[in-house]
């Protein structure tokens, strides 16, 4: 699995950071009306086939199915609601977001193509009910995630890289530290780097 994975929350972003390196790019919009987050999500699925990169929606899973976008990331909730039949069918790849054992248990039972464990440091992005999950849950969920590949999420720096893949991450995703970045062109530079090594 492609050990950088960014983040991003609106298709320009995407569209500026991709050619900085990113093989591997999610687009997660909030808050924008149905037809907004279409176009983005159709915009996002061409860029990255031009681009070369792998396109990840977050949440829009019918969306990602009516725009033949192959791969969706959802959470516990989004679980609830997923046709994985149909994403199945149409070989649509999944990854799950887990937080605690019992998620973790609910989301290999569907067979993603990787599970997320967060927040493994603080993060600022949004409120959660978990506190930091630390280095030491990061390789438990990778022992109990046996070959299911594992992506670590939550207060990511490149700083922080070589002791999230030391302890067992097979990827790390970022929204925050890029987002935030003074020049985010060069931060994701430093992420991909940071990745390789
Ligand atoms: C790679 C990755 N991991 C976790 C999440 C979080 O998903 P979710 O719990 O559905 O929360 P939102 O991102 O929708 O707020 C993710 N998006 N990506
Ligand atoms: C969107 C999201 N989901 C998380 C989870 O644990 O499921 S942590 C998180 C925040 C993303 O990381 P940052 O902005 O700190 O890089
Ligand atoms: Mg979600």
């Amino acid at each position: 699995m492609e050990r950088f994975f960014l983040i991003t929350g609106h298709v320009g972003r995407l569209e500026l950071l991709v050619p900085q390196g990113a093989r591997l790019v999610q687009l997660r919009i909030k808050d924008q009306p149905e037809a907004e987050v279409r176009r983005q999500i159709a915009r996002a699925r061409d860029f990255c086939a031009v681009h070369g990169a792998q396109l990840v929606v977050n949440d829009y899973w019918q969306a990602a199915l009516e725009l033949n976008c192959n791969f969706v990331h959802l959470g516990q909730e989004d679980m609830d609601t997923a046709d994985f039949a149909a994403l199945r069918r149409r070989g649509v790849r999944f990854g799950l977001s887990t937080h605690d054992e019992a998620e973790l248990e609910r989301a290999l039972s569907f067979g993603p193509a990787y599970v997320a464990l967060g927040p493994v440091y603080p993060t600022l992005l949004k409120k959660m009910k978990w506190g930091p999950q630390g280095l030491e849950q990061v390789a438990r969920w990778k022992r109990m995630a046996g070959d299911t590949p594992l992506v670590a999420i939550g207060g990511l720096t490149p700083e922080r890289l070589p002791g999230v893949f030391a302890a067992g991450a097979d990827s790390a995703a970022v929204v925050t530290d890029i987002q935030l970045a003074e020049d985010p062109e060069a931060r994701t530079r430093e992420w991909v780097e940071a990745c390789r090594t």
